[in-house]
């Protein structure tokens, strides 16, 4: 899929903006603070219904102004998406594809498929395993809506759950209708975590090798919080799940709060036997992320039948050249936004099919 077109209309520091980007690699270059990742924000936005740089809608819209518009036109091999975004000052954002309003977010999902890779998702690697969990459900929420349903539903009943051991701290406390709620949605996730990161690890595996001249094996695995088996079935899942919920329910009360579940879960990521977390180098860890983004690329495309967008927010002139190439080499048959300060320290002469941009003050114009 591509996106032909965006509109914005006071969106962070662009007061119009119309631009038709082109089919495979668009550049933009600009000092820093001029606009290039608020493009990238617009898109993301467009696909996700978040930003990926704040929870606060209102910080997207122009100072002082009252609302921001966004227009993104996205083909598909069989039909085309025109979604639009309103986001509010004083109230919630309005969501429309091909005109229709949108009732919930979740059902924004899966019209524009995206991957995007910047600095910050090292954290994926280095940071806690919160951020290895956000980076789960990102991805599993833009090809299995049903996905994003679940957890939210997960999210309410934990809670919930957590208020009454919290509220009842110390206190003997019956739970068992919130434990089955929590097993029988809980157990729904875990599969269809299990089943991504295997997809995934197999994908990254083969992308790190290539990368790496085959010297490097990455391995990702899944450490869910509930005892699992590779071949459990939900029904397994859900048994095991609750089983751990009545062995730990004194701790609970204890502790004021759910211990086991996949709010629990995390991954490991090691490179030759190593965790890459504690032992890989800086460099190492760049390409394991790389590794994942490419292999999310392919994921994406096996889940949908076409590549999604890739957006590469300033992470190009991070890489050596041998990873630059490799990156652009995977990137032929894949609409691509990329941001930089700089041209030079990228390796792009070769490219043929590619458009430059010159960002300046929340303006784009033709790169000469
Ligand atoms: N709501 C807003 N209204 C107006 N301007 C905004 C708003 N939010 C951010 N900006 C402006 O947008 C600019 C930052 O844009 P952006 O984050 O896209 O920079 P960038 O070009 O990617 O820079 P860098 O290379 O430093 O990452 C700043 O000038 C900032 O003041």
């Amino acid at each position: 899929m591509i996106i032909e077109g965006l509109k914005l209309i006071n969106f962070r520091n662009y007061e119009q903006l119309q631009l038709q980007l082109h089919p495979k690699l668009n550049i933009f270059v600009g000092e820093n603070a001029q606009g290039k990742t608020n493009v990238l924000e617009a898109v993301y936005l467009s696909a996700i219904g978040k930003s990926f740089r704040t929870s606060k809608d209102q910080e997207m819209i122009f100072v002082d102004k009252h609302q921001a518009y966004v227009q993104v036109k996205v083909k598909r091999v069989v039909y085309e998406n025109n979604i639009e975004l309103r986001l509010n000052v004083d109230k919630k954002k309005n969501i429309k594809v091909n005109q229709v309003p949108l009732l919930k977010l979740g059902e924004l999902l899966g019209n524009l498929n995206i991957v995007l890779f910047s600095p910050e998702d090292l954290k994926i690697i280095k940071e806690g395993p919160g951020e290895r969990r956000k980076f789960i459900d990102g991805e599993i929420s833009q090809i299995a809506p049903k996905y994003y349903y679940n957890l939210n539903q997960y999210n309410k009943i934990l809670q919930q759950r957590n208020k009454l051991l919290k509220y009842h701290k110390g206190k003997k406390l019956d739970l068992e209708v919130w434990n089955e709620q929590l097993a029988n949605i809980g157990a729904s996730l875990i599969i269809y975590r299990r089943n991504f990161i295997k997809r995934i690890a197999i994908l990254a595996k083969l992308m790190h090798r290539k990368i790496t001249d085959g010297i490097e094996t990455l391995e990702i695995e899944y450490k869910s919080s509930v005892l699992i088996k590779d071949h459990d079935t939900v029904d397994q899942i859900r048994v095991g799940f609750l089983k751990e919920l009545n062995q730990s329910a004194d701790e609970e009360r204890r502790r004021g709060v759910t211990l086991v579940g996949p709010h629990r879960d995390d991954l490991n990521f090691n490179i030759n036997g190593l965790e890459v977390k504690t032992y890989g180098s800086q460099g190492q860890q760049r390409t394991a992320v790389l590794s994942l983004k490419l292999a999310e690329l392919e994921l994406i495309k096996g889940e949908v039948g076409e590549y999604p967008v890739l957006l590469l927010d300033d992470v190009m002139s991070e890489l050596d050249m041998k990873r630059q190439n490799d990156l652009i080499y995977h990137l032929k048959h894949v609409q691509t936004l990329v941001t930089t300060t700089m041209l030079e320290p990228l390796n792009i002469k070769n490219v043929q099919d590619k458009a430059l941009f010159r960002v300046i003050k929340g303006e784009i114009g033709k790169y000469e």
